[in-house]
């Protein structure tokens, strides 16, 4: 079976183990298991019929005396890429604006306060073939462009606050950046964000085209919680999580596009690492499907092939596996949506259950941050020396 076909682990794992084990797999793989969310019958249809899953899970806090419950209802989008990679670039644009315009409306329609596309949702993942023509196309002003402007009628209409992850050409020095633009539920952009770490590994050959980002951890005060955007291999830094949660963040959306043979078994474990460790909720987010480009391009790993090294020209990066997810403070989880489908993964959550767990788990207080800064900026000075005790 191709990685492209096997759809999920969780429906593997449910197909093949006894019913009598299987909750006890569940609980030591997952967590405490995620309540499973009513949703209403004509959003069930509208998703049947968009041809896109739809799931939706519940996480929920103890009642407190002096708090109400802060419920938040927060809507993943992963797609595919609708039109074929040498179709025109505004073709390509307006195509996924009408696919994920269709997706938002099924997430009004489950009550979505919040919603995050995947990373550079407007585009195929095209920089991996360093060819500058016509990708940079697609790059647009993160404050006027064509996409902030169609996300601010969706928050707009539907009274949702929207990230919208693209990338960004900032036109006063022309500079390209990797940014999600974040949209209040009144469709006023409330900021932007942008990626922090550039990948250098394999076919992701990103630092062609826009530059570490420069606007540190920003957290966004929204009305339905403080919410951060971690975009992509930002996530396998725990230095990047733990600012966005020294910041106060209460829910971090990683919007990725990484594929199955370079990150797949890392994907389950570092966002929910990161909710368990920075005591907040976190949302995976990753595309779908398999893109091709007309032009072949090469990973520079010298893969071996029948006894020869070759840098093997290859038309498509791999399959991006899907797989969206949210993770909670106390380690849970929601399954994780298809490998192979489109999909919305509704989830509501009590944000209370933010500072129920730090206050159970102690790792604000525990942290010993002012020793790890102290090592730290001596550990990165070009003259450190390593704290190692010899014979
Ligand atoms: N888009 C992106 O940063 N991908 C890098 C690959 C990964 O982090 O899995």
């Amino acid at each position: 079976m191709s990685g492209s076909e096997f759809e999920s682990l969780e429906k593997t794992l449910e197909k093949h183990i006894p019913d009598a084990e299987l909750k006890e797999v569940k609980r030591i793989l997952f967590g405490k298991e995620t309540k499973k969310l009513a949703l209403p019958a004509c959003a069930v249809e509208a998703a049947s019929a968009r041809d896109f899953e739809l799931q939706g899970y519940l996480f929920e806090a103890s009642p407190e005396q002096l708090r109400p419950p802060r419920t938040v209802r927060v809507g993943l989008i992963q797609n595919h890429i609708v039109l074929p990679t040498d179709a025109p670039v505004l073709d390509q644009i307006t195509a996924l604006h009408k696919r994920i315009g269709d997706m938002v409306d099924v997430a009004a329609m489950c009550g979505v306060n919040i919603v995050c596309f995947q990373e550079a949702w407007t585009m195929p993942f095209a920089f991996c073939t360093r060819e500058k023509e016509p990708w940079t196309e697609f790059a647009e002003s993160a404050e006027e462009g064509y996409t902030t402007q169609f996300c601010q009628k969706l928050a707009k209409k539907y009274n949702l606050v929207v990230i919208t992850p693209i990338l960004e050409r900032e036109e006063i020095h022309n500079v390209l950046w990797n940014t999600a633009v974040v949209i209040s539920n009144s469709g006023s952009i409330l900021g932007k964000t942008r990626k922090n770490h550039i990948p250098r590994v394999g076919d992701f050959n990103e630092s062609t085209y826009y530059m570490e980002g420069n606007t540190g951890h920003r957290v966004f005060q929204t009305q339905f919680g403080k919410i951060a955007v971690n975009i992509c291999y930002g996530r396998h830094h725990p230095l990047n999580w733990f600012m966005y949660g020294m910041n106060g963040a209460e829910i971090i959306f990683n919007p990725s596009a990484t594929v199955g043979g370079l990150s797949e078994p890392m994907w389950s474990i570092e966002a929910r690492n990161a909710a368990i460790a920075n005591h907040c909720f976190t949302c995976g987010i990753n595309r779908v499907g398999t893109e091709y480009f007309n032009n072949d391009f090469t990973s520079g790993d010298g893969r071996k092939v029948q006894g020869v090294f070759f840098l093997i020209a290859h038309k498509d990066l791999g399959h991006f596996y899907g797989s969206s997810y949210v993770a909670a403070p106390d380690g849970s989880r929601t399954p994780g949506l298809s490998r192979t489908r489109d999909g919305l993964m509704v989830t509501e959550m009590d944000l209370n259950l933010t500072r129920q767990i730090s206050d159970k788990w102690n790792f604000k207080m525990t942290g010993r941050y002012e020793e790890y800064a102290e090592e730290l900026t001596r550990a990165t000075k070009h003259d450190f020396k390593p704290n190692i005790i010899r014979e």
